[in-house]
């Protein structure tokens, strides 16, 4: 049916309080919300609750990661004198599992939303009028909602670089890759980010060959110098080539699969491999939502622009999540649910603006980190320590065998709090998240190097961070110093 029907062979819309478009992070909460204060709520859903997060993204990474986990520790058990032969990796069981995960996840939203009470239309969205929602469905029917409320959810899809060939090789995204049924002989991948990194040792470890191909000249390159490297260290051991600063020109298909031009100042090499990972980023949905039927403004990147209480120019219409840019995690957007929440039912007001957003990269060691790092401190010219502690001096990765990373943490020299941290370490986000509730209670670095913590777990080596000789970095000089000697 064409999106551009005269407005005479559209259907009257339903009546309702509100229309929530995208059943992700926010939406699906936000609708059982709004449903329990008694409003009447229609939550409209292109593909599958639950969104990117339960469908194709945390949940299925994080479970298949988890078997690459067992597999890499498998192949280590010699090194805990634990002898358990030839490790063997059954790729269709790891899909397998992943998916009953996924499917256990999934159903629960759905259930939650039906005990609730929610009307769920599965159709594809889109606006006819400010507060006018149209939904596709999958017969080719429509349904329209008007309601004095409207909240964008609609997130973000895989973003595809505009490469020759790049369409007809065969390669996939992080979703075409969780439904692979054959393990890759050599996984090309296209992005050395957060899906590039996880996805990369991941397969590296089930078995597949791994190549990762990072324009930027560096893997990580929003974390400070020493920590992008360690995590370098750690996927290079582990048998991934890494190729930085390196621009992919073409691509084509192969007698093996696939071959990639790449291009650097040195010149240029073909690489093949048996299938391409696209990994470049993500593209907000919002340019087939009719947002300019609802005069809903987008900023450049085509995110939907939106003030403190997450509100777009167009009066009751609101987006939360992926789709209003910034910071792409699912706790974000559970945070931006609960800030609308909050100021609609309850009077309660509360900007994004200023909330502590951390994060973690599930590789292994993870990499967490929370506020500001070395190289930010530096560049904004602040008087900080900085604490180092290598996980190689930690008791508990010690004894557990994982001493590969390190801990940072930025403190303000003057009162002593904690400006931000980076754990690059095994359970790297838990210990991550010991920091960032010090730093939301204002605790101090010395209440940390002074408390007394289980022996010996890794926040225990909290003590060890901070009792360490930091560096110092001053607004003059941004040189660095040790105390007392500047
Ligand atoms: C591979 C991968 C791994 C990730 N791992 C993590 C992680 O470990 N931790 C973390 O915090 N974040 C992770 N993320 C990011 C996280 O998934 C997202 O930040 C989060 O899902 C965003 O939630 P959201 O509510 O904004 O949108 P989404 O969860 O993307 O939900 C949007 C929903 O809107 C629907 N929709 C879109 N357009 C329409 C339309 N026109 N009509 C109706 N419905 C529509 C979609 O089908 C979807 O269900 C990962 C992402 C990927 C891709
Ligand atoms: N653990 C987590 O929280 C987690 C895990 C996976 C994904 N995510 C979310 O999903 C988002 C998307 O992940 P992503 O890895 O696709 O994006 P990303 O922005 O993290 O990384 C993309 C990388 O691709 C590189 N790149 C871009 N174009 C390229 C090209 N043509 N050739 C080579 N390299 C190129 C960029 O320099 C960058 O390093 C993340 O930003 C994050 O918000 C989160």
């Amino acid at each position: 049916m064409s999106q551009n029907k005269p407005d005479t062979e559209r259907p009257a819309p339903d009546r309702c309080d509100a229309v929530i478009i995208g059943a992700g992070q926010a939406g699906v909460p936000l609708a059982q919300a709004l449903t329990d204060s008694g409003r009447q709520v229609v939550l409209i859903e292109a593909e599958h609750v639950g969104g990117t997060c339960v469908n194709e993204g945390c949940t299925p990474t994080k479970t298949m990661i988890a078997s690459a986990r067992v597999a890499h520790l498998a192949r280590r058990s010699d090194e805990y004198g634990v002898q358990d032969g030839q490790v063997q990796v059954d790729f269709a069981a790891v899909q397998a599992r992943k998916d009953s995960v996924v499917e256990q996840f999934r159903s629960g939203s759905r259930d939650g939303l039906e005990q609730a009470g929610v009307e769920l239309v599965m159709g594809r969205a889109r606006f006819i009028g400010p507060h006018t929602v149209q939904a596709t469905l999958p017969d080719g029917s429509r349904r329209a909602f008007e309601a004095p409320l409207v909240f964008i959810n609609t997130g973000a899809r895989p973003t595809w670089p505009n490469l020759p060939g790049l369409r007809d090789v065969g390669a996939v995204d992080s979703t075409g890759l969780l439904a692979l049924r054959e393990l890759p002989e050599h996984l090309l991948i296209l992005g050395g980010g957060y899906i590039g990194l996880e996805f990369g040792q991941a397969f590296a470890r089930f078995g597949s060959r791994v190549t990762v191909i990072e324009r930027g000249e560096r893997l990580a390159s929003h974390e400070d110098p020493d920590v992008a490297a360690a995590l370098t260290d750690v996927l290079c051991d582990e048998g991934v080539a890494v190729l930085c600063g390196r621009e992919v020109v073409w691509t084509r298909r192969s007698d093996s699969g696939v071959d990639v031009l790449v291009r650097d100042p040195q010149g240029e090499q073909i690489l093949s491999g048996s299938h391409l990972l696209v990994a470049t980023g993500r593209t907000p949905n919002t340019d087939d939502l009719g947002l300019d039927v609802a005069g809903v403004d987008v900023d450049e990147r085509g995110h939907v622009r939106v003030d403190d209480d997450l509100r777009t120019n167009v009066e009751g219409v609101y987006a939360l999540g992926d789709v209003k840019g910034g910071p792409a995690f699912t706790h974000v957007a559970y945070d931006d649910f609960r800030i609308v929440r909050d100021a609609l039912l309850h009077g309660q007001r509360r900007s994004w603006h200023n909330r502590l957003i951390p994060y973690t990269v599930f590789t292994d060691p993870q990499l967490a980190r929370v506020g500001l790092d070395e190289m930010q401190a530096r560049e904004q010219g602040l008087r900080v320590r900085v604490y180092t502690l290598p996980m190689s001096k930690v008791a508990r990765a010690i004894e557990t065998g994982e001493t590969s990373g390190l801990m940072k943490a930025v403190v303000d020299d003057e009162t002593d709090q904690i400006l931000g941290a980076t754990v690059l370490g095994a359970e790297g986000g838990e210990t991550l998240s010991v920091l960032q509730v010090a730093m939301q209670g204002n605790l101090t670095a010395s209440d940390l190097r002074d408390g007394v913590f289980s022996h010996p777990t890794w926040t225990e080596s909290l003590n060890n961070l901070f009792m360490g000789t930091p560096v110092l970095h001053t607004p003059k000089s941004a040189a660095d110093e040790r105390p007392g000697t500047g």
